[in-house]
Formats: structure tokens, C-alpha cells, sequence
């Protein structure tokens, strides 16, 4: 199986031994890397505000579907992990302001803590 291997310097670099997405199927079927609400030029995180690092994550996320040759219509699956549950009403109205209609396929999962001390995480299955 042929992988191939997405990167663009309008998202964040990894912060591990990861890749942003990786692309099999021709390039058809991407899987997504956790985006956190890193600005891509530091490397920090955007800000302390939930809604502001939820906004620069699904920003990110966008960046690497771009870059895969997407839209945030190709989202088929989308997973969030949340380290305050009581922020899940915040975080559907600020995905409903970004992601269109008809909605991916999702997972909402309460997580204890996230890499750099992260409120919010997304990561995306996308089929072009
Ligand atoms: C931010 C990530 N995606 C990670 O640490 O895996």
C-alpha cells in the first residue's frame, strides 16, 4: 500500500513522531493528526480561551485538508477530545459555525489532559 505523506507549513508542525495527515487509496482517503489550537509560526498555543484554540485547531485541520487537496466538506469522521466536558455545548456551536452541512460522522470524548496543555483536540478522516 502506497502512503503518502501531507505536510504544509500553514499548520503547526508535529510535536512528536507524527505526520500532519498520511493519504492512501491514490490519495483519496486521509487520515488526520490531532490539531490543537497551535498557531502554525510559534508553535504556541493561540491563546488560553477554549472558543479561540477550538477556532485555530478546526483552522489547522483545515490547513492539511487543503493542503491534501480537500474541503471541510471531505470530512467524513470527525473525533474531538475535550479536557472539560461542560465546554461540550461551546464546542458543538463553534464546529457548527465552521463545519457545513450535511455533518461528518463524530466522537466526543472527555480526556484528562492534551499535549501542551491543550483544552481541545480534533483529528479527521477525509474522503476526496
Ligand atoms: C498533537 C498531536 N496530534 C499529538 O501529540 O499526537
Amino acid at each position: 500500500m502506497a502512503k503518502e505523506i501531507i505536510h504544509t507549513d500553514t499548520a503547526p508542525a508535529a510535536v512528536g513522531p507524527y505526520s500532519q495527515a498520511v493519504a492512501v487509496s491514490g490519495g483519496r482517503t486521509i487520515y488526520l493528526s490531532g490539531q490543537i489550537g497551535l498557531e502554525p509560526g510559534t508553535g504556541e498555543l493561540v491563546s488560553e480561551n477554549f472558543e479561540g484554540q477550538v477556532r485555530q485547531a478546526f483552522a489547522n485541520l483545515k490547513a492539511v485538508i487543503e493542503a491534501a487537496g480537500g474541503t471541510l466538506d471531505n470530512i467524513v469522521k470527525l473525533t474531538l477530545f475535550l479536557t472539560d466536558l461542560s465546554k461540550f455545548g461551546s464546542a458543538n456551536a463553534i464546529m457548527a459555525d465552521i463545519i457545513p452541512q450535511p455533518y461528518p460522522a463524530r466522537s466526543t470524548i472527555g480526556v484528562a489532559a492534551l499535549p501542551k496543555g491543550a483544552q481541545f483536540e480534533v483529528e479527521a478522516v477525509v474522503v476526496i
